[in-house]
């Protein structure tokens, strides 16, 4: 099949190399002209395991290619995966989706299928249809599909490879057997439903991810005040199939390009349709307090942060990638800085991306052992491996107090107990070892 991508971020760079990969003819077109060049090169503009190695493969093989001319005629079948970010009042813009559905429109010869991998409120994917049809020759039929798009970034080949299932909302039975067919290769469970139910299931699937995490972030604060365990408590939790034991990890809450807009998406689109949804409006307020505790604890442990060294290890919103798109560090940084405290940055990959984030004061160093040197206070934002497989005494002999507050639980409470660290995590005992509480007095 000749397959079009609109737009190469995430999804579209992602989608486009898989289908290659699984045999179709894909050309991925792209505005930015510099991502563009890049790809063309066999160069990913993010970083994302396994993706380049597929992307050079596909580009050699003749079934993967790059442009920015926006000529669609040539394809069976054209996906649109354009961003669709948040607008100040919670709504998604859906610019690029008009813009690309315009570009369709301008460019087709002939009928189309149209399949939107992007996330948009429910009822788009009927617009998006009225705009191309209002825009071309009235006997050129468009059929749209609705394929919304699962994968998790930092393994989202992976995903795009094995996830749970593919979902398919069509308006007739046309859409439905071409995009059966396209994605037959994958060998994954299909799901046939409607245009809007396949919007809602989208939405509704994230709003539930993140309604977990609030949930047990909820817990954890409470097991702090009662002495209990959050692992412990998760692990327990988890073992009831009907609860299941993923996405139990207390922390400092939810970040990334999709959780913080779709769930303020959604309260949007209940509230359009008169349904006020309080559930996921606690869950958002959870989750926007959930991010300062780091900093609230720092204060606990060593008051004032004016002129205090803190050290952020961990940039990006999850490991194993470079996206800072409501990373937790954002708000952090900001607040420490705001605070007067002078703040070192530290991520594997996501330095580059993270200057444009964070506040201008904060530093950057490319090491962990370089970041802590001479710190009052560490920070642990981001549970990559190289900061979970550190030794700890890095931290009682570069820091200067060595007082660690770990937002995504990375180290075992028994390890933890052999070092001389004063060692605060989310919804676990807090650790002062003796040697540590002497030295505080003495400062
Ligand atoms: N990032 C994820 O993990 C993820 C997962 C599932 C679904 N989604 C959804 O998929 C969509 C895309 O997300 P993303 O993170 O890949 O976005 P992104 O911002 O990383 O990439 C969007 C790309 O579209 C390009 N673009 C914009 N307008 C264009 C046009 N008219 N023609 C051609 N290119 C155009 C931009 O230049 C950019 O490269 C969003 O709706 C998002 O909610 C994202
Ligand atoms: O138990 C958990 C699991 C996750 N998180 C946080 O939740 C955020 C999102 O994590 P994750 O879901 O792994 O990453 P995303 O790449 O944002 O993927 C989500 O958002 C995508 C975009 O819609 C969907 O396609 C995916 O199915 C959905 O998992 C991150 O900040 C994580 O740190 C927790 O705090 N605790």
């Amino acid at each position: 099949m000749r397959i079009t991508v609109i737009g190469t971020g995430y999804v579209g760079l992602v989608t486009g190399v898989s289908l290659a990969e699984i045999g179709h003819h894909v050309t991925c077109v792209d505005v930015d002209e510099a991502k563009v060049a890049m790809m063309a090169n066999g160069i990913s503009p993010i970083y994302e395991p396994e993706l380049e190695q597929l992307m050079e493969k596909n580009i050699q093989s003749g079934h993967l290619s790059f442009t920015t001319e926006l000529h669609f005629s040539s394809a069976d079948v054209i996906y649109i995966a354009v961003g669709t970010p948040q607008l100040p009042d919670g709504t998604s813009d859906l610019q690029y989706i008009e813009q690309a559905a315009l570009d369709i429109a301008r460019s087709l010869t002939k009928d189309a299928i149209v399949v939107t991998k992007s996330t948009v409120p429910v009822g788009t994917n009927h617009w998006i249809k009225t705009l191309i049809e209002e825009a071309t020759p009235k006997e050129i039929k468009i059929t749209i599909v609705s394929n919304p798009e699962f994968l998790r970034e930092g393994s989202a080949v992976y995903d795009t490879f094995n996830g749970d299932r593919i979902v398919i909302g069509t308006e007739n039975n046309q859409g439905r057997e071409i995009l059966d067919d396209i994605n037959a290769s994958f060998g994954l469970p299909i799901y046939h439903t409607d245009l809007k139910s396949a919007e809602m299931i989208k939405y509704a699937s994230n709003a539930f991810l993140a309604t977990k995490i609030s949930f047990i972030n909820e817990i954890s604060a409470i097991c702090e005040k009662v002495g209990a365990n959050v692992e412990d408590v998760a692990f327990g939790m988890g073992k009831d199939n009907r609860i299941g034991d993923k996405f139990l990890n207390a922390g400092i809450g939810y970040g990334g390009s999709c959780f913080p807009k779709d769930t303020n998406a959604l309260v949007q689109i209940a509230g359009n349709n008169e349904h006020d949804f309080k559930l996921l409006k606690s869950v958002i307020k959870v989750n926007n307090s959930q991010r300062m505790k780091l900093v609230e604890r720092a204060i606990e442990a060593v008051g004032d942060l004016s002129g205090k060294r803190i050290s952020l290890l961990g940039l990006s919103f999850k490991p194993n990638t470079d996206d800072m798109r409501e990373a937790a560090s954002i708000p952090i940084a900001q607040e420490l800085v705001n605070q007067g405290a002078h703040v070192v940055g530290f991520d594997p990959i996501a330095i580059p991306n993270a200057r444009s984030f964070l506040p201008e004061e904060v530093q950057f160093k490319e090491t962990i052992e370089e970041t802590i040197r001479g710190a009052d206070v560490a920070l642990i934002i981001t549970e990559w491996d190289v900061i979970k497989s550190i030794d700890l005494t890095a931290y009682t002999t570069l820091m200067t107090s060595p007082i660690v507050i770990d937002g995504r639980n990375c180290y075992s409470l028994d390890e933890v107990r052999r070092h001389p660290i004063h060692y605060i995590s989310i919804g676990r005992p807090e650790i002062q070892n003796r040697f540590v509480a002497n030295s505080l007095n003495t400062r």
